[in-house]
């Protein structure tokens, strides 16, 4: 079991408002790659680092998009985090120098932690981050508290809901 349960809050994201924070985190990164403001590659962590990597690379127009596949909850429970699936080799090369590598969000950090022992030189960049994660990101656009468990669009759905005042 996870000590990271139960979380207190939740914080809803919708499309349209992950749509704007991913471009935000975008226009934050632009012109600040080490090639003349460009980077070579976006790396997303899958699974929920490909929607905001897929964003960050058409609006910075970078054409090389590769994923590191790297498992760490089942649910709301923390696991050990294992990669499942590395990036192709080129992308490692000079310890991932250039490389804009890009996550939905950093919560423990132990993904990231990870994730930059492969790629010391990369940039890392998150759309939402938890302050215990947090300096393990170089550039984020929003923090939320610990205790807040993040809902992103791909696992909500449009439902009725109750008005504060019944009708008895
Ligand atoms: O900072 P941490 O405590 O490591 O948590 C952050 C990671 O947890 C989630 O991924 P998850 O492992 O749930 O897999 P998914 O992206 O496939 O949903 C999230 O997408 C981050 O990658
Ligand atoms: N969806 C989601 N996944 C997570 N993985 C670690 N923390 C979170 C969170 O707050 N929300
Ligand atoms: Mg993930």
């Amino acid at each position: 079991m996870s000590d990271r349960l139960p979380h207190e809050k939740g914080f809803h994201v919708s499309w349209d408002q992950l749509h704007r924070d991913a471009r935000a985190l975008a226009w934050r990164l632009d012109g600040k790659g080490p090639d003349e403001g460009n980077w070579r590659a976006v790396v997303g962590i899958t699974r929920g680092g490909l929607v905001p990597a897929a964003i960050v690379a058409r609006e910075l127009d970078i054409r090389k998009v590769d994923t590191i596949s790297v498992k760490s909850y089942s649910h709301q429970e923390q696991r050990e985090a294992k990669v499942i699936k590395p990036t192709q080799p080129d992308i490692m090369e000079n310890g991932g120098e250039g490389v804009l590598i890009v996550d939905d969000l950093v919560d423990t950090g132990n993904t990231l932690k990870l994730v930059r022992e492969l790629f010391p030189k990369a940039q890392f960049a998150t759309v939402y981050a938890k302050p215990k994660g947090a300096p393990l990101v170089d550039t984020y656009i929003t923090e939320v508290s610990q205790d807040t468990w993040i809902f992103f669009p791909w696992d909500m759905a449009l439902q009725y809901v109750q008005p504060y005042r019944g009708t008895e």
